[in-house]
């Protein structure tokens, strides 16, 4: 397995070109099974769990050609299993998201439990019990979410007690393609919400309200292909400018979508950045100097992401006073506060909340890490060290950024990828 070195960074400066969302990508991915005719995605990031799901639903009879590594058509109007194995769904969580599309299309779907993961257990209570108010049968057995329908799904008003990603898209997807009309209350209005929507309504969805907590699906007989360009990330675009705010630095985010990251550019200028956007760029000057620790809540959208928590953490740790980070999404996402307390960090866990008393000096150590955000925060922190710091086991990193280490290179980090 790969791992980063990393040794203490100038500030970082320069541009830096930001890929298509891992979040809005995977969803739209696992949409394809709902066409009947081929269907193109543009700025698809080239990530290990893009290369997961292409494994998948390859798995599944669906014809996959890549025009170039961030261009995909994807044609799955044939297939020959509607099961998503073990092996696969265990080494990424997206995976029950084909669930919804192979009940509503195909009428039945075996897709292995996702099982618990380092952030947390993770249920997927809601996504059974919406599709068997649209008339799903369910059973689980032996691992696997057995799942039929007599007939085509049925609209029906579902409320979610959570506010769930994951359990929001499949029920769009499954409601896209149901007899009649579908309400989702309290629905999760991430941006890649939107863009699911936005993707299913080009290939023939009626789909009104995403992004808000009403989203209203008129389901349509059948859906054909299109051509759709996946959102820039916004969590690789947070963590490119917590990494120059942590380094004091001077960095520009191209292709970036600035509307999606309120809650993030919010805490950035708290913390002393200047931030300057356009319509796709955005611009974070430190002008050299430390930044100031900052209070972070994580909340679903629009509130502070949870998957920008960990990164802010590690800017905490460097910054001038003190920082408290509460997590309310997951109940277990604060495995990189061991780790960065391995590197000299001051971080008081007490229960959900990390209080953070920044320090001078951090000090590169061997670190490794369970997930994909804990990894992005020990890179920044390994930038900001002294000596050198090893980030071990990167393979969930490369779950979820393109080619991470050249994109810091770029901006003058000293970082190398090598064999461990
Ligand atoms: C591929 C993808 O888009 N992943 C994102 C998605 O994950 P994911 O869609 O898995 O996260 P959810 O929004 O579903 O989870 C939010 C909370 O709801 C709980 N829950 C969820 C479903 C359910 O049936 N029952 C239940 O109790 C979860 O345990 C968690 O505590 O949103 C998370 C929250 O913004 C992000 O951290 C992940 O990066
Ligand atoms: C938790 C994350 O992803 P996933 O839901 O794919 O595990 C993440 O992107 O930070």
């Amino acid at each position: 397995m790969d791992k980063l070195v990393i040794n203490k960074s100038p500030a970082l400066a320069g541009d830096v070109v930001i890929s298509g969302a891992k979040n809005a990508a995977l969803p739209l991915l696992m949409a394809s099974l709902l066409a009947d005719t081929p269907i193109t995605f543009r700025n698809v990031p080239a990530l290990r769990d893009i290369t997961t799901s292409v494994k998948l639903l390859e798995g599944m009879g669906a014809k996959i050609t890549f025009a170039d590594k961030n261009t995909l058509t994807i044609d799955a109007h044939e297939l020959t299993s509607t099961v998503a194995s073990y092996e696969l769904v265990r080494t990424m969580r997206a995976s029950i998201l084909v669930l919804g599309p192979l009940l509503a299309k195909h009428r039945h779907a075996d897709v292995s439990l996702p099982g618990g993961c380092a952030i947390g257990a993770r249920p997927v209570n809601l996504h059974l019990t919406g599709l068997e108010q649209m008339g799903a049968e369910i059973v689980v057995d032996e691992g696997y979410i057995k799942a039929s329908v007599v007939g085509r799904l049925k609209g029906a008003h579902i409320f979610m007690d959570i506010v769930s990603v994951g359990a929001t898209e499949n029920l769009m997807m499954a409601a896209a393609l149901a007899d009649g009309t579908t309400t989702l209350d309290n629905a999760a209005r991430e941006p890649e919400i939107e863009d699911l929507a936005n993707c299913l309504n080009a290939m023939g969805a009626n789909i009104k309200g995403a992004g808000t907590s009403t989203i209203t699906i008129e389901g349509v007989s059948s859906l054909s292909g299109c051509d759709y360009s996946v959102l820039p990330d916004r969590i690789e675009t947070g963590t490119f400018l917590v990494a120059a705010a942590a380094t004091g630095g001077k960095i520009r985010c191209l292709n970036a979508a600035p509307d999606t990251l309120d809650a993030v550019l919010d805490k950035l200028r708290k913390a002393g950045a200047e931030i300057t956007t356009t319509a796709n760029t955005i611009t974070l000057d430190m002008h050299g100097k430390r930044a100031q620790a900052v209070d972070i809540k994580t909340a679903p959208h629009p509130a502070f992401p949870t998957d920008m928590q960990a990164q802010f953490v590690a800017m905490n740790c460097l910054a001038e006073g003190t920082g408290v980070v509460t997590e309310t999404i997951f109940e277990n996402r604060f495995m990189h506060v061991p780790e960065l307390q391995r590197m000299g960090a001051d971080i008081q866990l007490d229960g959900n909340h990390a209080v953070c008393k920044g320090k001078e000096l951090l000090k590169g150590a061997p670190v490794m890490a369970t997930d994909l955000r804990a990894s992005a925060s020990l890179v920044i922190a390994g930038l900001v060290a002294e000596g050198e710091t090893h980030v071990n086991r990167i393979y969930h990193l490369d779950r979820g950024y393109e080619a991470i280490e050249v994109k810091l290179q770029a901006l003058g980090a000293k970082i190398t990828r090598e064999q461990e």
